[in-house]
């Protein structure tokens, strides 16, 4: 699975029903022939049902997380092996809500990534800094901390995407300025750069408070090819904002 530079994906967190699969039907209808990638990460339960909704339009689907190993005594966990099977393209890796909620290390994301990588699961990887840590003024070192603690060597531009999610703008409706996101993102692409081949082909998403109102505004950042969305994407008419913006973009 080769990820489209620009690229719009949803990540429904754990919410969506067996209802909300219409929501499918409703984005490839509205875009037979999308001018960006579009990926669909909804909880692990509705990946069967959802990849089988998509089959044939330009839909991907994705999963918001996997094991680090291929199988088990890991009782409540998926591998990404499994996702694969159920029919996931994508997973995002290291979200600070995972981080958060359960205490996911760099090195815990890094062995993900591999797991994930090696199912043929293309890894949307997640960074960002707390207010705290952007108040106290290392938002840059905790970026290329985590970028450099989580993401391992031999990726390419079609097996990885990185997301910069600050963690204060994420389902606040507080959104960094244009310039705060453009610095991060030039960090994020001059590291991708440094380390892989291909790293100018990279896609590099943002995420936190992405909606209709203000993806334009956010697409015309440099080093900015798509938006990793939360809220805004559990509605297809919400969706289908963003993704109009970044195919104009
Ligand atoms: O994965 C998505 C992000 O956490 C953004 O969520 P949000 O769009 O609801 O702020």
């Amino acid at each position: 699975m080769t990820a489209p530079k620009k690229l719009a994906a949803g990540n429904w967190k754990m919410n969506g029903s067996q209802e909300a699969l219409s929501e499918v039907d409703q984005l490839s209808s509205a875009y037979p022939a999308p001018g960006c990638g579009i990926v669909i990460c909804p909880p692990a339960t509705l990946i069967p049902a959802l990849s089988e909704r998509a089959r044939g339009t330009a839909i991907k689907v994705g999963a918001q997380d996997c094991h680090a190993e291929v199988s088990g005594a890991h009782t409540g966990d998926i591998s990404a092996k499994m996702l694969a099977e159920a029919g996931a393209d994508f997973v995002i890796l290291g979200h600070s809500e995972r981080r958060g909620d359960h205490g996911e290390t760099d090195d815990q994301v890094r062995a993900k990534l591999m797991a994930a990588v090696d199912a043929g699961l293309t890894v949307i990887i997640c960074v960002g800094e707390t207010l705290e840590q952007r108040d106290g003024g290392s938002t840059l070192d905790v970026v290329r901390g985590q970028l450099s603690g989580s993401i391992p060597d031999g990726l390419t531009a079609a097996n990885l995407v990185v997301a910069y999610e600050p963690v204060w703008a994420i389902g606040t409706g507080k959104v960094p300025t244009t310039e705060q996101i453009a610095e991060v993102h030039d960090l994020i692409r001059s590291e991708m750069t440094r380390r892989f081949a291909d790293g100018a082909a990279m896609t590099l998403l943002y995420g936190g408070s992405v909606k209709a109102a203000n993806a334009e505004e956010i697409f015309a950042v440099a080093n900015v090819d798509g938006a990793l969305v939360g809220g805004a994407s559990l509605r297809a008419d919400d969706f289908t904002g963003i993704i109009r913006a970044l195919e104009a973009s």
